[in-house]
């Protein structure tokens, strides 16, 4: 027999959310037939989402994030929590299934333990990930790509990203989607989220802060050697090069040590840009087809686990 879940429980899980200063939480939509669970969750998980989300303005400028669903974790707890304390498997379950009871039917938690990705992110897609610290221009950059591809004109948004910003692109025929996602210490910590089933890696480096290049260098290094991210090729963006503080290409190179990525198996390539003048940002993506054509493992057709 099939089954809606009530108002109350979504009333109950909005409610706790907002408790949780989670924030945007969407249409919860649950159900299940026939004794198969056909559902719909429409949190904002990396893999889930397909909309451009970040740069609401948040009143009380208090860091928020959305809540982050995988198949062993669901909670409404806060997003700090969410990264210190994952639960074990024999709990992982537990807060949501205090939301919705109804989740209790063994047949349905059977299936919604192994949530099929595909139809959430179908693998043709290419997924290119924009990262790199906080100012350093990712969402600038990310617009200015986004108008290129789309003919999309809009003020890009001189604030920090709250969470991401994503977009569906034409790659050269190809479905891309393309990521930028916040560099705030607060929020790095949620990188590994993003990681699974990137194509291309884009760091994004600000070239007129030498203060920043060695936080920049040990990040970089420390995502490149993630295990998720094997093999995964690299465009390196040098940005902020009208600045007259500019590091050059090569300075750069040095500085992030990518001849040692380059020996992991990462196939790296550097450009530089100005991303608040508009110059060479049109080569960005470019250089991701690049070094996508280049690289032996892209990860494209490979499963996301
Ligand atoms: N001069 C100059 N300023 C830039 C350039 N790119 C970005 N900026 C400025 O740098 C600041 C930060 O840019 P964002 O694009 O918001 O940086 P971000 O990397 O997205 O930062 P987070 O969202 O916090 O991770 C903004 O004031 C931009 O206008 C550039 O190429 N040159
Ligand atoms: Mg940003």
């Amino acid at each position: 027999m099939g089954q809606e879940f009530t108002k109350t429980d979504t009333t109950v899980l909005r409610k706790r959310s907002s408790q949780s200063e989670c924030s945007d939480l969407e249409e919860n939509r649950l159900k299940y037939s026939h004794g198969i669970l056909d559902y719909k969750y429409k949190f904002s998980h990396p893999l889930m989402e397909t909309r451009s989300y970040s740069n609401h303005p948040i009143p009380d400028r208090k860091f928020s994030h959305p809540i982050f669903l995988d198949h062993t974790h669901a909670s409404s707890q806060s997003n700090q929590s969410l990264l210190d304390s994952r639960p074990s498997s024999s709990q992982s379950n537990h807060g949501f299934l205090d939301m919705f009871p109804s989740l209790s039917n063994p047949r349905l938690r059977l299936v919604s333990s192994q949530p099929d990705l595909h139809l959430i992110d179908p693998p043709r897609k290419q997924r290119i990930l924009m990262l790199g610290l906080d100012g350093a221009g990712k969402s600038t950059l990310f617009q200015r790509i986004r108008e290129t591809k789309k003919g999309i004109h809009t003020k890009v948004p001189n604030e920090p990203t709250i969470a991401y910003n994503v977009t569906s692109l034409d790659f050269d025929g190809r479905p891309c989607t393309l990521w930028d996602v916040s560099g705030s210490p607060l929020t790095r910590d949620l990188w590994k989220h993003y990681l699974s089933g990137t194509d291309c890696l884009v760091w994004v480096v600000d070239s007129s802060r030498l203060c920043r290049i060695q936080e920049s260098r040990d990040l970089l290094h420390k995502i490149v050697s993630n295990q998720t991210m094997r093999s995964v090729p690299l465009v390196v963006v040098a940005n902020k090069q009208d600045l007259p503080t500019a590091r050059t290409l090569l300075e750069l190179e040095e500085m992030l040590q990518l001849d040692e990525i380059r020996e992991q198996g990462h196939f790296v390539k550097v450009i530089t840009t100005s991303a608040t003048t508009g110059k060479d940002t049109r080569k960005v993506l470019k250089k991701c087809k690049k070094v996508l054509s280049k690289s032996k493992s892209s990860n494209f057709n490979s499963d996301i686990n």
